[in-house]
């Protein structure tokens, strides 16, 4: 983390443990999660070793963005390898607009490994695909958009899941509703 430089308002965003859909909803009167696709795609090429593939080649591809009362202030990238079945990931072929995190941590059967960060580079796809999610490919500034990642792979029985999360900007602005949490 310290190698990242994050700026230390991302630093609990980035670090915190179990689930952030349950922190993003207790930041937030009202908690959407927006899936921009679901479907098989070439997963990049830092994600192969680390889902177990021996070069980047077909998974599922899951792409959403995490909005707070509307505000979009996460884009999430979860991929699974095609070789997955359904007693892998049973609920993740047809979650929609549910989140994922509540099928993984709800679940004794999934492990969840340890937590990677980076800051990406402007021209990273993740960086790409977010801008692009938010409307602001192209514009002027939108260049600037430093953007901090986190990913973490998930295992359940022989099946590996890797969810990429993209803090942007606007998470910064959510403020606990819940006073235990401050
Ligand atoms: C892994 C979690 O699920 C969240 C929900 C996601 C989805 O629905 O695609 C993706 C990333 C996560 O931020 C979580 O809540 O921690």
């Amino acid at each position: 983390m310290l190698a990242l430089n994050a700026p230390a308002a991302f630093r609990p965003w980035l670090t915190a443990a179990g689930s952030l859909t349950a922190r993003l909803k207790a930041h937030s009167a009202q908690f959407r999660v927006q899936c921009l696709h679901q479907r098989t795609a070439r997963c990049l090429s830092d994600e192969a070793a680390a889902i177990g593939m021996h070069r980047p080649g077909r998974v599922w591809e899951r792409e959403v963005l995490l909005r707070c009362d509307n505000t979009p202030v996460v884009f999430a990238h979860t991929v699974v390898p095609m070789s997955a079945t359904a007693e892998d990931w049973p609920l993740f072929s047809a979650l929609g607009e549910r989140s994922l995190g509540t099928t993984l941590f709800g679940d004794p059967l999934v492990r969840r490994g340890v937590l990677e960060f980076a800051r990406l580079r402007e021209g990273h796809p993740l960086a790409q695909r977010a801008r692009k999610a938010l409307g602001l490919e192209g514009l002027d500034g939108a260049d600037e958009l430093l953007l901090y990642a986190r990913r973490c792979l998930y295992r359940r029985r022989r099946g590996t899941l890797l969810v990429t999360e993209v803090f942007l900007p606007s998470v910064l602005e959510l403020i606990s509703t819940n006073k235990s949490k401050q």
